[in-house]
């Protein structure tokens, strides 16, 4: 599902002149089966969501490969990339990421308007699957009159409603309560069981990680699983 390989990434700052190198990645392996649930670990600034970020295609690394779904991405222009998300990935981030001037509704149908999908068929999808998240009754709330939970679950009808086999979330129980957190998780583990979606997701969270099949730790730039350092010597 995902392949990444031999993956490097260092930030740029500052004028060309007096240009500071702030190397994040070191040669990073991540196979992800069809199915899994992986949590990606690691301490504050240890570059977990550089990884998801070059993996979602909004970074772009010189070195290294990225293969999903059989497909190599890591050299995508933008607009391929922006086909390719569409299509194939959803992403729920701790923030909830909703446009705040559209209901709830909208924010779940915009990636079927991206997709130029037919009025009629918009309708029917997005309210089968506020349905699914249990929040028919709110389809016309902003954001800003939702609680934190609900508008998680707006995030997730979004990130659902194209049918993603690949969902990648960072820190998505981060802002929410620990009864929101545990149905949050159900509904993950659920997703996982009976639709077989894939998650790689981004945790500070033992509750989170708990639910994942496996979990990698990225220490010092390099890519852990368990006792395993997938650095290669060079
Ligand atoms: N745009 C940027 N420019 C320069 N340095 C950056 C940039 N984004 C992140 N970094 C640096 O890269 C390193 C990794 O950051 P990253 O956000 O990937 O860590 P993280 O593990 O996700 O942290 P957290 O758990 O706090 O979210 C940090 O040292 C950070 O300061």
């Amino acid at each position: 599902m995902i392949s990444v390989r031999d993956l490097s990434y260092a930030f740029k700052i500052g004028k060309k002149e007096k240009e500071n190198v702030i190397p994040v990645l070191h040669h990073v392996d991540l196979h992800v089966a069809e199915g899994e649930i992986v949590a990606i670990i690691g301490r504050s600034g240890s570059g977990k969501s550089t990884l998801l970020n070059l993996i979602s295609g909004y970074i772009k690394s010189q070195t290294g490969d990225i293969v999903i779904n059989g497909k190599q991405v890591s050299k995508l222009s933008e607009s391929k990339w922006a086909e390719f998300r569409l299509e194939h990935l959803g992403f729920i981030f701790q923030s909830f990421q909703l446009i705040p001037s559209m209901t709830a509704y909208e924010n779940v149908e915009l990636p079927l308007v991206l997709k130029g999908v037919s009025e009629k068929d918009r309708k029917d999808q997005t309210l089968r699957m506020l349905k699914r998240v249990g929040l028919d009754q709110y389809q016309s709330h902003y954001p800003g009159e939702l609680s934190g939970g609900q508008q998680q679950r707006v995030s997730i009808a979004r990130a659902l409603i194209l049918n993603p086999p690949l969902i990648l979330a960072d820190e998505p129980t981060g802002s929410l309560d620990s009864e929101n957190e545990r149905e949050l998780l159900n509904f993950i583990k659920e997703l996982n069981e009976k639709d077989g979606i894939t998650f790689l997701i981004i945790t500070h969270d033992h509750e989170v990680a708990s639910i994942a099949h496996r979990k990698v730790e990225i220490r010092d730039g390099y890519l852990r699983e368990g006792s395993m350092l997938y650095e290669v010597q060079r």
